[in-house]
């Protein structure tokens, strides 16, 4: 029995360091240049400036002194092992909801500059020229689809050395507009699977400090997660020192008082 878990435990390592060298090594992530990973899946590699993302490191200390304090989660029992602020909304497990914690705290708004960057997201990934299958919009369509994609809530985690995300489909948003994410820090193996099932078919990309991933479309609702964090591997000049920042803006329809354009 020992030994047949010890195998079991050897075979998932051996699973996560196989997709850690696909990630690193394999063909299609090589070039780091912006592509389609999946119909609605748009990854653009250096997205953010070094100083845009210094910038935002800042907001994102200010979010942690902010009204609701970094923490970890409760899922099936067990704290995540990010620590999470949300913005616009609170989020827990059960959902979005008014109001945070015990006491009952209003978290901040969704401030209007990450729905501005959002936008800017959108008709960067989603040009016909890298997204060819999702939407599908030529340049003018783009813009009125862009300028109209209304944000209200932004979930941001900070992920330390050795944290991770179990695979899961953000569907606590009624709206399928598309999420976009933003990574700062240390590099991320990011698992983009499919909708259907929490298991394979799925696609492993990497997550460098600046890159946006946008999913939308036909990938809203894929399963996805981040096996592991590569430690060490964030540049010096982006403001984060150990560990990895994540911002995922999305659109509930719900949130009031947000900052809009
Ligand atoms: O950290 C990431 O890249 C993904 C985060 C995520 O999936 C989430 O916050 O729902
Ligand atoms: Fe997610």
């Amino acid at each position: 029995m020992a030994s047949i878990r010890w195998r079991a435990r050897a075979l998932t390592a051996w699973g996560e360091e196989a997709a850690v060298e696909e990630a690193l090594f394999g063909d299609g992530d090589l070039e780091r240049r912006p592509r389609e990973v999946l119909p609605g899946v748009v990854h653009v590699p250096a997205w953010l400036s070094l100083r845009q993302q210094r910038w935002i490191v800042d907001r994102f200390g200010e979010w942690g002194r902010g009204p609701i304090a970094p923490h970890s989660p409760l899922v099936g029992g067990h704290p995540m092992s990010v620590r999470m602020v949300s913005l616009g909304l609170a989020w827990g497990p059960g959902g979005w909801g008014e109001r945070f914690g015990a006491e009952g705290v209003a978290p901040l708004p969704l401030p209007g500059w990450l729905v501005r960057l959002s936008r800017d997201a959108l008709r960067r990934a989603f040009d016909r020229r890298i997204a060819p299958t999702w939407p599908g919009l030529e340049a003018e369509r783009l813009e009125a689809w862009a300028g109209a994609y209304a944000p209200d809530v932004a979930l941001v985690n900070y992920y330390p050395p050795g944290a991770r995300m179990g695979m899961h489909q953000d569907r606590d948003e009624s709206s399928s507009d598309p999420v976009v994410s933003l990574s700062i820090g240390d590099t991320a193996l990011f698992r983009a699977g499919n909708t259907q099932t929490r298991s394979r078919p799925y696609t492993d990309l990497r997550l460098a400090s600046g890159d946006l991933i946008v999913f939308g479309g036909p990938s809203r609702y894929m399963f996805h997660g981040v096996p592991k964090i590569l430690a060490d591997s964030a540049p010096p000049e982006c403001g984060v020192r150990g560990g990895r920042v994540n911002i995922t803006v999305r659109c509930t329809g719900r949130a009031t008082g947000g900052g809009n354009g």
